[in-house]
């Protein structure tokens, strides 16, 4: 359940904040060098944008791979000609952590976003301070007033939210808030059934001048062209690079 996720994600977040008060990571948030322009960086072009998701483990599909070394994972991503880099934070559930984030933020030059379950301020700032370019808020997690203080808060910052919807009504709430950036997971995140044919669904209420990015179930060059087709600038994909040749499937998948 979406719910037990957050949960999960904000009681480790209290952990954290015994020993980093959130004055001490709104001073190093502060102090990080600024934020990357995403937006810049996934503007539509010709070709498709990817995403390229560093990612252990998830619930709905288990182990998927070791990954002792996030930082080179992320520089064949870079090579193999990703626009930007997500890093799954979560522990409990994906085996991820700032840590993670902050090794690879330190070898690439591309913007990254912060992967989990965000519901609280202090894990907006907890982004920053780790180096996060995007920070991604999922609309299903949060009521409508937290969305626009998380929305507002990642502006500040300097950062891009990445604003995920499943629903034509999360779409709305996202646009909302003034999403620049909006996703539409093909996965439920409640119950973790995918329907790869949503975003084709809900990518017409998506306006132009906002980026749409296609989150999920993307294993071919043959799921990216459908997404392509279906209107989208960007594809964000994690299971079939972390288990295959991540450069050589990059670029069959951007060949699309
Ligand atoms: O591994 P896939 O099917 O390529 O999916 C990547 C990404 O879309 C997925 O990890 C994801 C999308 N939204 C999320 C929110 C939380 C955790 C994970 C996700």
């Amino acid at each position: 359940m979406l719910s037990d996720l957050v949960d999960g994600a904000l009681e480790d977040a209290a952990v954290r904040r015994e020993s980093v008060s959130l004055s001490d990571v709104e001073r190093s948030a502060a102090e990080a060098l600024p934020a990357l322009d995403a937006l810049a960086a996934l503007s539509p072009r010709e070709s498709v944008h990817i995403i390229a998701e560093i990612k252990r483990s998830s619930p709905s599909r288990g182990s998927l791979a070791e990954i002792d070394d996030p930082a080179s994972l992320a520089l064949s991503y870079q090579t193999g000609g990703a626009s930007a880099i997500s890093v799954l934070t979560e522990q409990r559930q994906f085996g991820g952590s700032l840590d993670d984030l902050i090794s690879v933020k330190s070898v690439v030059r591309l913007p990254v976003l912060r992967k989990d379950f965000i519901a609280e301020p202090y894990q907006v700032f907890e982004a920053r301070a780790a180096g996060a370019d995007l920070v991604l808020l999922i609309v299903a997690a949060l009521d409508q007033q937290t969305l626009e203080t998380l929305y507002n808060l990642t502006r500040e910052l300097g950062m891009t939210p990445l604003v995920e919807a499943h629903s034509g009504n999360e779409v709305s709430r996202a646009l909302d808030v003034g999403a620049s950036l909006v996703g539409v997971n093909a996965r439920d995140l409640s119950t973790f059934e995918l329907d790869q044919n949503l975003f084709g669904e809900l990518a017409d209420q998506i306006p132009s001048g906002v980026i749409r990015i296609a989150e999920s179930a993307v294993k071919t060059a043959a799921d990216v062209a459908h997404y392509r087709k279906a209107g989208a600038d960007v594809v964000l994909v994690g299971e079939a690079l972390v288990t295959g040749d991540p450069i050589a499937t990059l670029q069959d998948f951007l060949d699309c």
